[in-house]
């Protein structure tokens, strides 16, 4: 009985799964010199997870920059970015001062992690091993920048830094539904 069950789960996520909508994105070979080899903790995740290759622990306030003991050579047209992680943040205020950190294609030294503590009173330790940030590989466009006179015209125009405010929108959208939900008498 409990063996049909799992039959029909198994048919019907395989169903789901080849069903499903997905776009699968191209890997791309990057190599790496590390002594732990950064990984993906879930199918789909963008970052790939970096460890501190050192013990150290933060002052409320206090920054360090932090070896991961990682060094890659990423094919020109790509760059890394070093970027928190989400749980440090929100459970420790733990951040990364210049999120995200760029890695060029033709850097070749160690990657490292500038970490800010923001917490007020509680230190933060890291020992060797922790996942400390996360590594995005992304192909990059290189800008050819081209020198005109004047800018062509946009809805948004030179609007900017909170130009939208913060409700305004949401009170427009909902006086505009206000005014067409009223119905038919
Ligand atoms: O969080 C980071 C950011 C950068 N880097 C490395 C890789 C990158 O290729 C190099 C230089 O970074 P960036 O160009 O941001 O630094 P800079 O201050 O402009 O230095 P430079 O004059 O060397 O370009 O430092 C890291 O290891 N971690």
């Amino acid at each position: 009985m409990a063996r049909g069950v799992r039959g029909k789960r198994a048919w019907l996520y395989s169903i789901i799964l080849l069903h499903y909508p997905r776009h699968v994105a191209e890997t791309v070979d990057v190599l790496i010199t590390a002594p732990v080899i950064p990984a993906y903790a879930h199918p789909g995740d963008a970052g790939a997870d970096l460890h501190s290759a050192e013990a150290l622990t933060l002052a409320p306030g206090e920054r360090a920059t932090v070896a991961t003991g990682v060094s890659i050579a990423l094919p020109d047209g790509f760059a890394a970015f070093v970027v928190p992680r989400s749980g440090m943040a929100s459970k420790h205020g733990i951040t990364i001062v210049n999120s995200p950190g760029t890695v060029d294609a033709g850097y070749r030294g160690e990657i490292k992690v500038t970490l800010l503590n923001t917490d007020a009173d509680a230190e933060y330790a890291v020992a060797v091993g922790d996942r400390i940030a996360q590594l995005i590989v992304m192909p990059v466009t290189r800008a050819r920048f081209v020198a005109v006179d004047r800018l062509p015209g946009s809805v948004r125009g030179d609007g900017g830094f909170g130009s939208t405010g913060t409700a305004a929108l949401a009170r427009a959208a909902h006086d505009s539904d206000s005014n067409t939900s009223g119905g038919i008498a």
